[in-house]
């Protein structure tokens, strides 16, 4: 099938009026943005401000009901498999089997996504290097403490080296040294080209972004860098500047 955008195109991700309603409720109400390649672009919003279900239409896992959106060169609407394909996806809920050893896990989503044995293989060696995981290798991933799992989900995640990788709250839970290590895999894949886009409830995060969004009851309210949007909030700090967005929320989520 055709690709809708060029090879050379420098848009990772573009989202047009994108909406998602469940029966009359707007989850995602009418959202533009575009990404550009390498970029790490944070998505921000409270609970219930409709973050993931925007993240799940961009990966190609649910179907909008309005708009359009491009990922990877690929329609979210139609070419879901595509997209799925192009793309990186983590998240709390959908990750790495715990009854998995390490590189039982390495080598069941690299065979996923396509790749040959002794790719596998090589690229498995390297990983366990970088990440100093090699007495981890043959561990049960259920016994590792939770920032090793998020690192090598990480890992797993962008194994196939996809255009953009989907992170949704990936560090959730773990201590901001933790979170800073996770951070210095992100600036890598970055610099390899991957784009990455994260949502997270840590404004500490925020700050390291490139640009960061800010969505208030399903639309975005504010979009630039975190240095932008301290400037035209007036704020000192990307928690405030969330602060004053949030409070604008009618919307109530548990
Ligand atoms: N399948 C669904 N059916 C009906 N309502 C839904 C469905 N999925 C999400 N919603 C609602 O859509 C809104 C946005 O939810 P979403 O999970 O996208 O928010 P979020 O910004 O990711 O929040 P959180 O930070 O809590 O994960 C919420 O009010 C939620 O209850």
């Amino acid at each position: 099938m055709e690709k809708i955008i060029q090879h050379n195109s420098n848009k990772v991700i573009i989202a047009e009026n994108l909406t998602k309603k469940f029966g009359n409720f707007k989850a995602v109400d009418n959202i533009s943005f575009e990404v550009e390649r390498g970029e790490i672009f944070g998505f921000l919003g409270a609970n219930g401000a409709g973050k993931t279900t925007a993240m799940r239409m961009l990966s190609g896992l649910s179907i909008p009901t309005g708009g359009k959106g491009l990922v990877a060169g690929y329609d979210i609407g139609t070419q879901t498999e595509l997209v799925k394909k192009n793309i990186g996806y983590m998240s709390q809920k959908f990750s790495l089997y715990d009854d998995l050893k390490v590189w039982e896990n390495i080598e069941l989503f690299g065979g996923i996504y396509g790749m040959k044995d002794n790719e596998i293989k090589e690229k498995t060696d390297k990983l366990m290097q970088v990440l100093d995981f090699e007495s981890e290798r043959d561990k049960l991933v259920g016994s590792l403490p939770l920032g090793f799992k998020q690192k090598l989900a990480f890992s797993v995640s962008i194994f196939h080296n996809p255009q953009v990788v989907f992170l949704d709250e990936p560090t959730g839970g773990v201590d901001p040294i933790t979170r800073r290590q996770f951070w210095e895999l992100i600036y890598d894949a970055t610099s390899r080209g991957i784009t990455v886009f994260v949502t997270t409830h840590y404004m500490d995060e925020a700050e390291y972004c490139n640009r960061v969004s800010i969505m208030v009851d399903g639309k975005i309210e504010a979009l630039d860098s975190p240095k932008n949007l301290k400037k035209q909030f007036n704020a000192t700090s990307m928690d405030e500047v969330f602060q004053q967005l949030a409070r604008k929320a009618k919307r109530v989520d548990s």
